[in-house]
């Protein structure tokens, strides 16, 4: 494995070591007080305790976040500045708390103190527009709760209630209820512009006849891609319970002369054959190693030699390790009990462990929305 640290058992200090010796320099309360007056340090001093503030209280800034968002803040103060006493009234919070309330969210960038009281900030009005943010800040009320105790998410110790709240990881027979998968799948479909656009920055599908979007949700990305090639033809395959609404917007598009619709399960039905390329657009990060290299391989069988895999998520660092992939959806995948966050280079050494070659990981501008690998299969191009 490219990304794991290997090793057993702690290391056993020997010999002298550079690390060793500035971390306990660094870790001394003497070293700390007079590197903070001592000129060519106290900038470096007050930076670093700045970046260790914003670790320590990252919590609570995601939770004036979703309050701001939760009250609806971010619109109400898009065209004009609002007075407190406005805000407050509208919120039904006393006007102390909502000055303490906006105060915090002018100092974390979000509005601008302008007369009358409060104006949405540049940031808030980029966070505003930003495809499906504020329903997903809005559904970290359910993650967050997961989080209060990480330890027992690491251990596997809890029922998490992430794990409730996206059943169709678990298969077919979880989601059979169309009211239910029509609530996930509105919050995919939104923010899947963002990595829609990423993607298709990335790679261009010029050559492809017909691109199947396996897990395609309710046909968000093919409709992107369609819109960007206008000849392709495209099959979209997910469970059924999500087929209609996807039906729903190809015809709404005029698209439904392009796209076949197929219901069914990844792991117990076999996959619509006459596509010469292939997505998975945030779905491994959903599924155990064994349940994606099955995936994998049956993807393969499906294709014509020559055909494409393109693998696209938001990835983990591996040999550098990056705050959305490490951090967040890793423990975002780990509260929800079943898949894990790889890095590009593990997903790439899947893909070849199931037979594709020629595997490639084409930059993405922006990593947290989106990354991207792809493979071809063996035979003629
Ligand atoms: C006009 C003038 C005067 C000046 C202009 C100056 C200028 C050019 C400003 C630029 C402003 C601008 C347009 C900014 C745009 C910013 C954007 C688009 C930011 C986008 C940010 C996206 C973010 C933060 C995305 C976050 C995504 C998250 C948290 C996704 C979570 C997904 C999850 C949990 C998925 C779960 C699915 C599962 C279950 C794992 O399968
Ligand atoms: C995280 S969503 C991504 C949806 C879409 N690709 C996107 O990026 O917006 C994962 C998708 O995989 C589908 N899925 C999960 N298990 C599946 C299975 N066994 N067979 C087919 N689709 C499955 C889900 O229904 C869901 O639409």
């Amino acid at each position: 494995m490219t990304d794991t640290v290997s090793g057993t058992g702690p290391a056993r200090p020997s010999g002298f070591s550079w690390r060793r010796w500035r971390n306990r320099k660094i870790a001394h309360r003497g070293f700390q007080s007079w590197a903070s007056r001592f000129p060519l340090t106290r900038g470096h001093v007050r930076r670093e305790g700045e970046r260790m503030f914003d670790l320590v209280s990252g919590f609570v800034y995601s939770q004036v976040l979703w309050a701001v968002v939760e009250l609806d803040l971010l619109e109400a103060t898009c065209d004009e500045a609002q007075s407190l006493a406005a805000l407050a009234h509208r919120a039904a919070i006393p006007v102390d708390r909502m000055e303490a309330l906006m105060q915090a969210g002018a100092a974390l960038g979000l509005f601008d103190r302008v007369a009358p009281g409060y104006q949405l900030s540049a940031l808030g009005a980029a966070l505003m527009g930003a495809p499906g943010v504020v329903d997903m800040i809005r559904h970290h009320d359910v993650f967050y709760r997961d989080m209060q105790d990480p330890l027992a998410v690491l251990r596997g110790e809890k029922e998490t209630e992430l794990a409730r709240f996206w059943p169709y990881v678990f298969g077919a027979g979880a989601a059979e209820n169309p009211e239910t998968a029509q609530r996930y799948s509105k919050l995919m479909a939104d923010s899947q512009a963002l990595v829609a656009e990423e993607t298709l920055r990335a790679i261009r599908f010029d050559g492809v006849t017909r691109l199947m979007d396996v897990g395609g949700g309710t046909g968000a990305f093919l409709a992107a891609v369609g819109a960007a090639c206008p000849d392709l033809k495209m099959t979209l395959f997910d469970l059924p319970a999500v087929v209609p609404a996807a039906e729903e917007r190809f015809r709404a598009l005029g698209m439904a002369d392009r796209v076949t619709v197929r219901g069914g399960s990844f792991r117990d039905d076999p996959l619509p054959e006459g596509a010469d390329a292939v997505s998975l657009v945030r779905v491994c990060y959903d599924h155990a190693d064994e349940t994606v290299m099955a995936l994998m391989r049956k993807i393969l069988d499906a294709l014509p030699p020559g055909g494409r895999l393109v693998v696209s998520e938001p990835m983990a660092g591996g040999a550098h390790p990056n705050r959305s992939g490490d951090a967040y959806f890793a423990f975002y995948c780990m509260a929800m009990g079943t898949g894990r966050a790889r890095s590009p280079e593990r997903l790439a050494e899947m893909m070849k462990e199931a037979g594709f070659q020629g595997v490639e990981m084409p930059r993405t501008h922006r990593s947290y929305v989106t990354s991207v690998v792809v493979g071809r299969k063996p035979g003629a191009t």
